[in-house]
């Protein structure tokens, strides 16, 4: 965990900046994203993300977060050599490829059209590979779908139920890396455990690395292996879940007492 530890100053120095490092999944040097306005959304933000962990990222709205997350599967695009993966420049590698590698789900899950099996189908067959009847189910299974709900249409789920089908969509990638848009905030709370078990289940079993936005606290407590706390479009603290009371960033110790 010594990569997470914050060093203080202008910004985070961490292994990323000695080289890459085999443990890190993602690293992450000086990003920056300046508005058509001449606005810093994103201020020189370095982290290192190691392979198979769950990164929680809270902060108050309009900090930074989902501009952040959204970098490192280049739905926007950053500037080269500030976001790696496996120690790579993600800006040299083939933008589908990588986001294949590197799957996204967003706070509200959109159904193509056709059946749930269709949609679960979708990213293998863009490269020719069609998913058996039994690969489908799997997928259905683990993302805690009844696989008896291959043959309904999008159109018939439940925004939960839709929620994990664009999950078991988007696994079916086979991703290394899952970067979640608060992904839970639109589902009750039963739907919203099945998610979370489906994510720690993915990080445990198949050791993918998870970045998580989240607006509940409670929520990155519960399944976050360590807590990044944006203000501004820099990451002003990074803690474990049980020290987010030892924040010592005035603005990130006011988010956490009116959030909690
Ligand atoms: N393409 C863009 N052009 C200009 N400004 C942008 C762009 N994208 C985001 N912003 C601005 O950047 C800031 C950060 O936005 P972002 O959506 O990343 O914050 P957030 O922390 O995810 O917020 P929330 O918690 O409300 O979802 C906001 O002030 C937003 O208006």
């Amino acid at each position: 965990m010594e990569a997470f530890e914050v060093e203080g100053g202008e910004d985070h120095l961490l292994a990323a900046e000695n080289g890459h490092s085999p443990d890190m999944k993602m690293e992450v040097r000086h990003l920056t994203k300046v508005s058509d306005k001449d606005v810093r959304i994103l201020n020189r933000i370095s982290l290192d993300i190691p392979r198979a962990v769950i990164v929680g990222m809270i902060g108050p709205s309009g900090s930074g977060k989902s501009t952040f997350l959204r970098a490192l599967n280049r739905l926007w695009e950053p500037a080269s050599a500030s976001v790696f993966l496996d120690g790579v420049d993600i800006c040299q590698l083939d933008v589908l490829h990588l986001r294949r590698r590197v799957g996204m789900l967003f706070q509200l899950p959109v159904m193509f059209e056709g059946t749930v099996a269709d949609n679960v189908r979708y990213g293998p067959q863009l490269r020719g590979k069609k998913l058996s009847d039994n690969e489908v189910h799997k997928l259905l299974a683990l993302a805690d779908i009844d696989p008896s709900f291959d043959r309904k249409s999008g159109g018939e789920l439940s925004v939960g139920q839709a929620q994990r089908v664009a999950l078991a969509r988007t696994l079916a990638n086979e991703p290394e890396v899952l970067l979640l848009d608060e992904p839970t905030s639109a589902l009750d709370p039963i739907s919203t455990q099945n998610i979370e078990d489906v994510l720690v289940k993915l990080k445990k079993d198949r050791e993918m690395t998870i970045v998580i936005v989240s607006h509940s606290i409670k929520q990155i407590q519960r399944i976050a292996d360590v807590v990044c706390l944006l203000v501004n479009g820099e990451i002003v603290e990074i803690l474990k879940p049980d020290q987010l009371s030892e924040a010592k960033h005035p603005m990130a110790q006011r988010f956490l007492q009116l959030s909690s």
